[in-house]
């Protein structure tokens, strides 16, 4: 049985995939009105009924997203909420939700190799045979878990080496990370495309987040005890998180190679701090009382004697990132700072980038339940002791950093400045995505500014 149209199913499907595609957290353009889809590459992995359609497909004219379609002549009810739409008569679906299809499509590349230029180069503890099921947490790509190997589908791939997966290479043997198992490469364009990059599944893990926030909880319900008096307290943790985020710095200069930042690198790094800030301003205006103290913060940087070393950094360090593990903590998802090209990701930076966005984190993890409360009297209370577990945990965090790592703490002008200049991106990121949320990080510059 042949599918439909495959070198244009996105066309086909028009405006029920543009509805789709805008919904979906991977889809990066949002508040824009998407108008057209073109396939640019498409392959049939699995012809039948249901069949499987790997498409490379972009929105106006922009960087291509990787879309699996499933297509069955009957969706059964456990997939009604993945369709996306109808065509002569047939369900077309999300495919990563449906754990047949992707249990066939690993089988498949395992198998052959390649499959309509899809080639998957995997490590021979990949067996055949699993059957994937989802993360089940909110992701910007996709993954799905094969028993003890999790594959991520990147959902809007480069072409060219991928920084993820080079990173987690470059730190193999380390502790800090779940070791590389597999890339899926899109072998078809001039330049390769790493599409999907399978790596050892943790089963024990725990989102940071998750660890953090159980902390605050804790410690919100018991009003009148302070940070280090509550049974959840998170310092330790805290602390032993610094030290490993230290610990995959070292190996990442050492690795990929380190250099004393230029007075060349400062002004480029002030002037991307300026400019980003130009550009939130310009959308959210509640964020204007603070512009002056922000470029001071900003243009202290410019003054800076202090050696500061740079080099290949996580990018994109939060809560969100890090995994506990009963035998320590993991670093993920090295794919760099969002937003930026890979030109710019691959530009060495300083690790205090990575120190600020964690420190970022603790604030978000301290401050996320207080906003909406309407008592004032309980909310002073309850503000007292989120400022103390914040303060508590990024001192522990520098602490623990500052067993392997220079600390933290003695960058106070440039942690500040990286500090402030992430803060700027969440307002925006924020105000995008989850307006009740914009508070966190405006009320973060105003205490910090
Ligand atoms: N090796 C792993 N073991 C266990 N869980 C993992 C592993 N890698 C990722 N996860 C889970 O999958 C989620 C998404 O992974 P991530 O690489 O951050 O994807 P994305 O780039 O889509 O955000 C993580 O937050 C974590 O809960
Ligand atoms: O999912 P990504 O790694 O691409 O990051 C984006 O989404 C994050 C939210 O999931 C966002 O992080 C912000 O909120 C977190 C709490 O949900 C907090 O721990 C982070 O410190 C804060 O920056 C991130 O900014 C955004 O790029």
């Amino acid at each position: 049985m042949t599918v439909l149209r495959p070198t244009e199913l996105a066309e086909d499907l028009g405006g029920e995939l543009l509805r789709w595609l805008v919904g979906q957290r991977f889809f990066r353009t949002k508040g824009h009105t998407a108008t057209a889809a073109r396939t640019l590459r498409s392959s049939v992995l699995v012809d039948g009924d249901p069949a499987l359609v790997h498409a490379m497909v972009s929105v106006d004219g922009g960087a291509p997203y990787q879309l699996l379609f499933g297509v069955r002549d009957h969706v059964p009810d456990a997939l009604a909420h993945a369709v996306i739409g109808e065509l002569d008569g047939r369900a077309v679906y999300d495919a990563p939700q449906d754990h047949e299809l992707m249990g066939i499509l690993l089988d498949r590349l395992l198998a052959q190799g390649t499959i309509e230029g899809l080639r998957f180069d995997a490590d021979a503890s990949v067996a055949p045979g699993a059957r994937p099921r989802p993360v089940g947490v909110e992701q910007s790509n996709t993954s799905l878990i094969y028993g003890s190997a999790i594959l991520k589908l990147y959902r809007q791939p480069e072409p060219g080496t991928n920084r993820d997966v080079d990173l987690h290479r470059a730190l193999a043997g380390s502790p800090h990370i779940a070791a590389p198992l597999g890339v899926l490469t899109d072998t078809r364009p001039r330049e390769p495309v790493v599409l999907g990059f399978m790596q050892r599944f943790l089963p024990d893990a725990v989102e940071g987040w998750a660890t953090a926030t159980a902390s605050v909880r804790d410690l919100l319900a018991e009003g009148d005890l302070h940070a280090d008096e509550v049974g959840g307290d998170f310092a330790g943790e805290a602390g032993r998180l610094g030290t490993a985020v230290a610990e995959v710095h070292k190996a990442l200069a050492e690795a990929t190679g380190v250099r004393m930042v230029t007075e060349a690198d400062l002004a480029e790094e002030v002037a991307a701090m300026h400019a980003r800030l130009d550009v939130v301003l310009s959308e959210v205006p509640a964020l204007a009382p603070e512009e002056a103290v922000l470029r001071s913060a900003f243009d202290a940087v410019l003054d800076l004697t202090t050696p500061v070393p740079i080099h290949q950094i996580h990018g994109d360090l939060h809560l969100g990132q890090v995994l506990r593990t009963t035998t320590g903590w993991i670093l993920i998802d090295f794919e760099g700072e969002p937003g930026a090209t890979p030109e710019q990701r691959a530009v060495p930076r300083s690790p205090l980038r990575d120190v600020a966005g964690m420190l970022r984190s603790f604030d978000y993890a301290a401050f996320h339940l207080l906003p909406g409360n309407e008592d004032p009297q309980d909310d002073r209370q309850r503000l007292t002791r989120a400022t103390e577990w914040s303060d508590r945990n990024r001192a522990a965090f520098c602490a623990g950093y500052a067993e392997v790592g220079e600390n933290p703490q003695d960058h106070a002008v440039l942690l500040r400045a990286l500090e402030l200049d992430k803060a700027v991106y969440e307002v925006r990121y924020e105000h995008h995505n989850r307006p009740d949320w914009a508070a966190i990080p405006l009320a973060a510059i105003q205490r910090r500014s």
